[in-house]
């Protein structure tokens, strides 16, 4: 991908800035219980409001399927967010219309103004080219900072850049730096950690790391498939029984390619999918009908924060097991502690995997926590980002 444009490269004194963030935060009865995107923005927004520029900012909230949602309206956020500034933040009560057109219009410079969720509109996810243009049409140029919604072609995060001059801010820049320079030159030894439950978007990651890893250790949902894939018997536990071919192909591959692929060797399993269920431990070759693999077994657990401890550069998506449940956390902790110990680079993939290294108290030792999951991934996988395509290129 070629090196984009940033908010440095122009001169944003006086201009009307639409600056596209991801506030997409976790809520709970309307109060922000994790503001860790919004302070990841505020180093743009700050250097807008001190540039002089007249600060616009856009986000989408959850999925609300292009219908005004009570539940998923950005004023907690905005709340959040203007504490964080130390400064008022003018929250609108949508990013279109009339309203919105005179809010803008009576800016001053270094103001801030937050529009309303853009996914209360349906052309939002279409990236309908109308409202790509009513979004342009507020301002004089647009800021892309919203990494993890870099992966979505939607109309305030690619169709906008259409129509006005669009620059990349540093939250957007500096996790394509990261990401780009673990990817493109990497210490060794490079170790990736793929686990958690969606075996559907992670499948293809797996395939192109196999290209570029010394090191790829398989854990979580996904590792059963694996588990399948070598010819043992998984009982209840998740298998994506059309992708058993295709682990098999990377247990081939990693082979051809001299890569050291790690699967578990053994397995906490339960006879339910719940913290009171029995539980106990079992090699990987011996789990019975009726139970599910539900975290990685402690000799697995040893192995992976061996390798994890040798390597110099890790990245890691996705947790080993249930954690969120006492009785399956075991392996995602010691992977987590391993990774806040190893002199390695560290890179945490966004979602889940950020939310156990917090749960861990190890957040903070981690090299580098990605604000986004699907999007660092899909960024892994070499595929395109359309919210960075379309920024200017230097
Ligand atoms: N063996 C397992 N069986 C079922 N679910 C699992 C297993 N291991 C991990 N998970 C679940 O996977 C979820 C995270 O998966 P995923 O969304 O793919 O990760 P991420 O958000 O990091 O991309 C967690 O909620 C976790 O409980
Ligand atoms: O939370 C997000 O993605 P992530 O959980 O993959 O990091 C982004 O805000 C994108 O949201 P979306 O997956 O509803 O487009």
């Amino acid at each position: 991908m070629n090196a984009k444009q940033t908010i440095k490269d122009m001169d944003l004194t006086g201009k009307r800035v639409f600056c596209r963030v991801d506030f997409n935060v976790p809520m709970e009865n309307g109060t922000v219980t994790d503001d860790t995107r919004i302070r990841a923005a505020v180093p743009t927004i700050t250097y807008l409001v001190q540039t002089g520029a007249k600060v616009i900012l856009a986000s989408h909230l959850g999925r609300p399927k292009g219908e005004v949602k009570e539940e998923l309206r950005l004023s907690a956020v905005g709340e959040r967010l203007a504490e964080l500034l130390g400064k008022h933040v003018t929250k609108l009560d949508d990013s279109i219309g009339a309203d919105v057109e005179q809010a803008v219009a009576a800016m001053n410079d270094g103001d801030v103004v937050l529009l309303e969720n853009v996914r209360f509109h349906a052309g939002e996810e279409k990236n309908d080219a109308e409202l790509a243009k009513q979004f342009a049409a507020l301002a004089d140029v647009f800021v892309n900072d919203a990494f993890g919604a870099a992966h979505r072609a939607h109309a305030s995060t690619a169709g906008i850049a259409a129509h006005i001059p669009a620059v990349s801010g540093f939250l957007l820049q500096k996790e394509l730096d990261v990401l780009g320079k673990a990817l493109s030159d990497p210490d060794r030894p490079f170790t990736a950690i793929i686990g958690g439950a969606k075996v559907k978007d992670k499948i293809g990651v797996i395939d192109n790391l196999l290209d570029n890893v010394d090191n790829l250790l398989i854990g979580g949902g996904l590792s059963y498939t694996f588990t399948k894939a070598q010819g043992y018997e998984t009982g209840n536990s998740l298998v994506e029984e059309d992708k058993i071919e295709l682990a098999q192909s990377f247990i081939q591959k990693a082979k051809e390619k001299n890569v050291n692929l790690y699967l578990p060797i053994d397995a906490v399993v339960a006879d339910a999918f719940s913290e009171e269920a029995n539980v106990q431990t079992v090699k990987i070759d011996a789990i019975e009908s009726g139970w599910m693999g539900l975290d990685i077994g402690p000799e697995t657990a040893a192995l992976y924060a061996d390798v994890i401890r040798n390597s110099k550069l890790v990245i890691w998506n996705g947790p080993m097991g249930v954690f969120e449940m006492a009785p399956f956390s075991a392996g995602t902790k010691e992977v987590a502690l391993a990774m806040a110990e190893t002199e390695a680079y560290t890179v945490i993939g966004g979602g889940d995997s950020a939310a156990a290294v917090e749960k861990f108290d190890v957040a903070e030792k981690m090299d580098h926590v990605s604000t986004g999951g699907g999007a660092s991934l899909e960024f892994m996988e070499g595929k395109e980002l359309p919210g960075v395509t379309v920024l200017k290129d230097r």
